[in-house]
C-alpha cells in the first residue's frame, strides 16, 4: 500500500554477472521485501549493472554476453532493469562513479517528470537536458556543495522539489562488504560514499560474516545506520564461478538460472576451458589502478 511518508528506492547491483544467476534475481527480491518490511520504504526499480571487460577479472567473457544474458534474465521480471551504461565503457570504472552515474540518471529522470517510478524509465533512458547535481560532493570535507544550501534527497532533504528523487542503494552480497577490507582493492573514499551518502543493502552469503564485518571496521560500524544486512534464511550459494565449472564440464546448469540464459549460452557455446582462461596472467583493474598509489 502506498503510503506518502514511504520513501522511494532504486537498488543498484554491480558485478562481473559471468553469468548472471538466480540467486541474483533473488537478491533483489530479498532486498525489496526486507525494504518494504520496515514499513519505511517503497522499492521503485532495480538495475543491474554488468561490469566492464576493463575490470579484467580471470574468465571474465565479453561484457556485450554477459549484458544480453542479464537482459534475458530480467524480461520476466516487471521491477528489475539491466542497464548498459557500464558494461560498455572501454575502461573499467570505480563503482562510486558508477552508483554517482546512476543517481544522476535518476534527478535527470525527476527534471523532466516522474517516469523514474516506472521500470520503462529504465529502459528509455535519458541522456539530454541533465539537471547537474554535485551531490557527491558533500560527503567530502571541502567542494561546492560541502556547506550548507546544497538539495539533496539522498541527505533526506524533504523539499517538496526533492521528494519524489528515490534515494539510491548499492545491492551486493556479504563477500563485496567483506572486499571492502582488501588492501588497495577499494577506495576509501568511495566506501565512504558509498555506504555513508548513498547507503547499501547487503545479502548473507554463505562463509561470510556480514555483522562481524560491519562490526570490526571502525568505518562501517560509524555508518551502520546507512547498511542494511538481510539474512537469506534460505541458504543458496549458487555462484557463477560454480556455473562456469560446471558448463566446462558439460553439466547441467538448468534450474540455477533462467531458461532463456541456458538457451543463449548453448547457442553460444560460452564458458570453455579456454574462456576461462581469461586474463588469467593480467591484474584485477582495481588492484592495478590503487598499488601504484594513482587514484
Ligand atoms: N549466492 C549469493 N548470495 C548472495 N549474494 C550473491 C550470491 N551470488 C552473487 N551474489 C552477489 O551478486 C553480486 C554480483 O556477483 P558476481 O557477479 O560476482 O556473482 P558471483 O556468483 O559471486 O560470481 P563469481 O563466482 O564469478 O565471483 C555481488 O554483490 C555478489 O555478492
Ligand atoms: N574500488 C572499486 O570501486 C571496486 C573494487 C573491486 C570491485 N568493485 C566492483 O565490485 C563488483 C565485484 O564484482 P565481482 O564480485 O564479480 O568481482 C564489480 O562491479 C566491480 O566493479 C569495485
Ligand atoms: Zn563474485
Amino acid at each position: 500500500m502506498e503510503n506518502s511518508y514511504q520513501t522511494k528506492v532504486v537498488l543498484l547491483a554491480c558485478g562481473s554477472f559471468n553469468p548472471i544467476t538466480n540467486m541474483h534475481l533473488r537478491m533483489f527480491e530479498l532486498a525489496r521485501d526486507y525494504l518494504e518490511d520496515t514499513g519505511k520504504y517503497r522499492v521503485v526499480k532495480g538495475i543491474i549493472s554488468p561490469v566492464g571487460d576493463g575490470y579484467k577479472k580471470k574468465g571474465l567473457i565479453e561484457a556485450s554476453h554477459r549484458i544480453e544474458m542479464a537482459r534475458l534474465a530480467t524480461e520476466s521480471s516487471d521491477w528489475v532493469i539491466v542497464d548498459p551504461w557500464e558494461g560498455q565503457q572501454a575502461e573499467w570504472v570505480e563503482t562510486a562513479k558508477v552508483v554517482r552515474h546512476h543517481y544522476e540518471e535518476l534527478l535527470a529522470a525527476e527534471g523532466s517528470n516522474d517516469e523514474v517510478d516506472t521500470v520503462k524509465a529504465g529502459k528509455k533512458r535519458r541522456h539530454e537536458d541533465r539537471e547537474g547535481c554535485t551531490h557527491f560532493h558533500c560527503v567530502r570535507t571541502a567542494g561546492p556543495a560541502a556547506g550548507t544550501g546544497h538539495r539533496c534527497r539522498q541527505r533526506g532533504d524533504s523539499d517538496r522539489k526533492w521528494r519524489d528523487v528515490p534515494q539510491l542503494k548499492f545491492l551486493c552480497g556479504a563477500d563485496v562488504l567483506e572486499s571492502f577490507g582488501v588492501p588497495n582493492l577499494w577506495k576509501s573514499e568511495d566506501i565512504t560514499e558509498i555506504v555513508g551518502h548513498y547507503g547499501m543493502v547487503c545479502i548473507t552469503r554463505a562463509g561470510n560474516d556480514a555483522w562481524k564485518v560491519v562490526h570490526q571496521s571502525d568505518k562501517l560500524w560509524r555508518h551502520r545506520k546507512n547498511i542494511h544486512l538481510v539474512k537469506e534464511w534460505v541458504s543458496n550459494d549458487i555462484s557463477a564461478t560454480h556455473l562456469r565449472r560446471a558448463l566446462r564440464r558439460g553439466q547441467s546448469v538448468r534450474y540455477l538460472l533462467p531458461d532463456p540464459v541456458v538457451h543463449y549460452i548453448q547457442e553460444h557455446s560460452l564458458y570453455s576451458a579456454e574462456s576461462e582462461e581469461k586474463n588469467a596472467d593480467v591484474i584485477l583493474a582495481p588492484l592495478q589502478k590503487y598499488s601504484k598509489g594513482c587514484s
